[in-house]
């Protein structure tokens, strides 16, 4: 297993600078999550690790070597992609053998590599099948088993999972977690969406235009956000933000406060007076949309149902250990 260091990282296409300057730490054995908007960087930055691409200057270290000159394939990493590229005319046995077969492993080892990654992702029974006769994720099992039989130093995933349905998602990331944890592998995983990053990563770094906005725990970033970008984009539905004339008790130099929507409350002497514009009843808790002053959108979620409709003016406030103040910068004070 490995430690990954990157250092100064820079990345330009035709004289267009996308990536400037990125330091990361990758500790033996974590988890870590790339996340960010489309186009932020985060595939260039995967792909210039795993040695796809050339970066444009820094370093990037591999167990403390430097890995800059060294070919993708003698990195020692392995990369799922979202299009999962398998060999359609192969089995999926084949599709796991071929990388090993290709750098002339012996037959038997191979054989018991393909099986006990087969085992471990519940592809067995259908080793003999071609792709065409699997299912999404079945496909992307046998995209990761493909990595596994490599047994590579380090991870890379590229949006595994974003060609699956909502529910084949859900249960696939409890998978690769539970991988994982049985791999001890260091993993780095990209994605866009910041739910499957809080649910999956050790350490998240927030990527914006090609720069890294904050690295820390799904909880770290969740409850003390580095500025206002961050803070809305970690949590669904998104933080609120309201002009902190509208609130009492605002720190000092204060611009803005954010308020997540679980954190809101109504009561009567809330500071904030909602406009409701639409409720979504979800059964278990009750979503209310509006406009606390007209340019701000703010979302209340309730426990349980509620009997609040559209058009309704409630009052809301927040705990004062649940607001977020930031400066006209947008950095958290
Ligand atoms: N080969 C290339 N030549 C020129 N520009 C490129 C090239 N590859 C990527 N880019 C640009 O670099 C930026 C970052 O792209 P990248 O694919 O890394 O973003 P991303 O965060 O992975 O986005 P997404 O979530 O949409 O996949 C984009 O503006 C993209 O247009």
């Amino acid at each position: 297993m490995a430690t990954l260091e990157l250092s100064k990282v820079v990345k330009t296409f035709d004289k267009t600078t996308i990536i400037h300057g990125v330091d990361l730490q990758v500790a033996d054995g974590e988890f870590v999550v790339f996340v960010g908007p489309s186009g932020c960087g985060k595939s260039t930055l995967l792909r210039i690790i795993s040695g796809l691409e050339p970066a444009s200057g820094g370093d990037i270290r591999i167990d403390g070597q430097r890995v800059n000159d060294v070919s993708a394939a003698h990195r020692g990493c392995s990369m799922v992609f979202q299009s999962y590229a398998l060999y359609p005319h192969m089995s999926v046995y084949d599709n796991m053998a071929f990388g090993l077969e290709n750098l002339g492993v012996a037959k038997s080892v191979i054989e018991s590599k393909v099986n006990a990654a087969a085992t471990m992702l519940q592809l067995a029974p259908l080793l003999q099948r071609k792709p065409t006769q699997l299912s999404g994720g079945q496909r992307q099992r046998v995209a990761i088993g493909r990595s596994i039989v490599r047994e590579p130093k380090l991870f890379l995933f590229d949006e595994p999972l974003s060609n699956l349905d909502a529910e084949l998602r859900v249960s696939m990331r409890a998978e690769i977690r539970d991988l994982h944890a049985r791999l001890g592998a260091t993993m780095v995983y990209v994605t866009h969406d910041q739910v499957e990053a809080m649910t999956m990563a050790d350490k998240i770094v927030v990527l914006r235009g090609g720069r890294i906005e904050q690295v820390g725990s799904p909880l770290d970033l969740y409850n003390r956000p580095c500025n206002q970008f961050v803070a809305g984009f970690i949590g669904s539905p998104r933080m609120n933000f309201v002009p902190v004339a509208q609130m009492p008790r605002a720190k000092a130099g204060a611009a803005t406060v954010g308020i997540r929507p679980e954190h809101a409350q109504l009561s009567d002497q809330g500071p904030l007076s909602m406009q409701v514009s639409q409720v979504e009843q979800l059964g278990s808790t009750s979503i209310l949309h509006g406009n606390v002053v007209p340019e701000a959108a703010f979302e209340v979620i309730l426990p349980g149902q509620t009997r609040i409709q559209r058009g309704d003016t409630v009052r809301v406030s927040a705990p004062d250990e649940h607001l977020h103040f930031f400066d006209p910068q947008g950095l958290r004070l």
